[in-house]
């Protein structure tokens, strides 16, 4: 059986992509991540199809506007069938709040299970100096536990983090909450635009409950061989 904690990311614009990869990956991978180039592209026909083939899908359009305006777009978004949905944690508690119980609550209105809902704290792809152009005041781990509490109040099954912050998370939010990481990179890949960073193991270790890896896969030579190196990787931390 797959490792579900390994979610790979397809950042395509074509669905012709998308099925050489879930072909090329077979059973090692069960869970992708739809992101906005890929939904904005081919719309919830990626969702639908992924469903098809059995795998798990977090459908990742990290939703950022006023309360009554989110909500609508996440119950719009559950009846493609995807198993998480995110929003940005900086919209707010209330926001959040809304979000999660008009959620549930049309869930429950039309019998279908609620997909999960995570909020993004601080992208994984800021660093210092863009944190410090915003005028921030507190640090990043500070803001992303700060973040990750106020989820948790608000009703939402978890985060995305970095796996820097992923054990400050735990710590504060306690052991049932997901804690999605991307900015994973294998010892001595390529790290791209993240710039907090750890790897396969280091994030697991940290608490992490799932990563989101992209193009130390998907643009590898052979994608096949790099995900069964992570997951290998993964195996050594249960
Ligand atoms: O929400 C996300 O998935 C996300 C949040 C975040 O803070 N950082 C981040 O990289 N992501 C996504 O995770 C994926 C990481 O891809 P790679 O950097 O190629 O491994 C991309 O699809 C990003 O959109």
């Amino acid at each position: 059986m797959a490792d579900e904690r390994l979610i790979v990311a397809l950042d395509f614009h074509r669905m012709e992509d998308v099925r050489h990869l879930v072909e090329t990956l077979g059973d090692s991978v069960a869970y992708y991540k739809v992101g906005m180039e890929l939904f904005y592209s081919v719309g919830g026909e990626v969702v639908r199809w992924l469903r098809e083939q059995g795998k798990h899908v977090f459908l990742d359009l990290k939703l950022h506007d006023i309360p009554n305006t989110v909500a609508g777009g996440l119950c719009s978004l559950m009846h493609l069938g995807a198993d998480i949905l995110n929003v940005h944690a900086s919209g707010g508690f209330t926001m959040m709040q809304t979000a999660a119980q008009k959620l549930h609550d049309a869930a429950d209105a039309a019998g279908i299970p609620c997909p999960k809902l995570i909020a993004i704290t601080v992208l994984t792809s800021m660093g210092q100096e863009d944190w410090s152009q915003l005028g921030q005041t507190h640090t990043i781990p500070d803001t992303v536990v700060r973040f990750a509490k106020l989820t948790k109040q608000a009703g939402l099954d978890g985060v995305v983090a970095s796996p820097q912050e992923a054990a400050m998370i735990r710590q504060a939010c306690g052991k049932d909450f997901l804690i999605v990481t991307p900015g994973v990179r294998p010892a001595g890949a390529s790290v791209d635009d993240q710039s907090r960073i750890a790897t396969p193991a280091a994030a697991l270790a940290n608490g992490a409950t799932h990563l989101v890896i992209g193009r130390p896969i998907r643009a590898a030579k052979d994608p096949r061989g790099a995900a069964l190196a992570i997951l290998k990787e993964m195996e050594t931390v249960k």
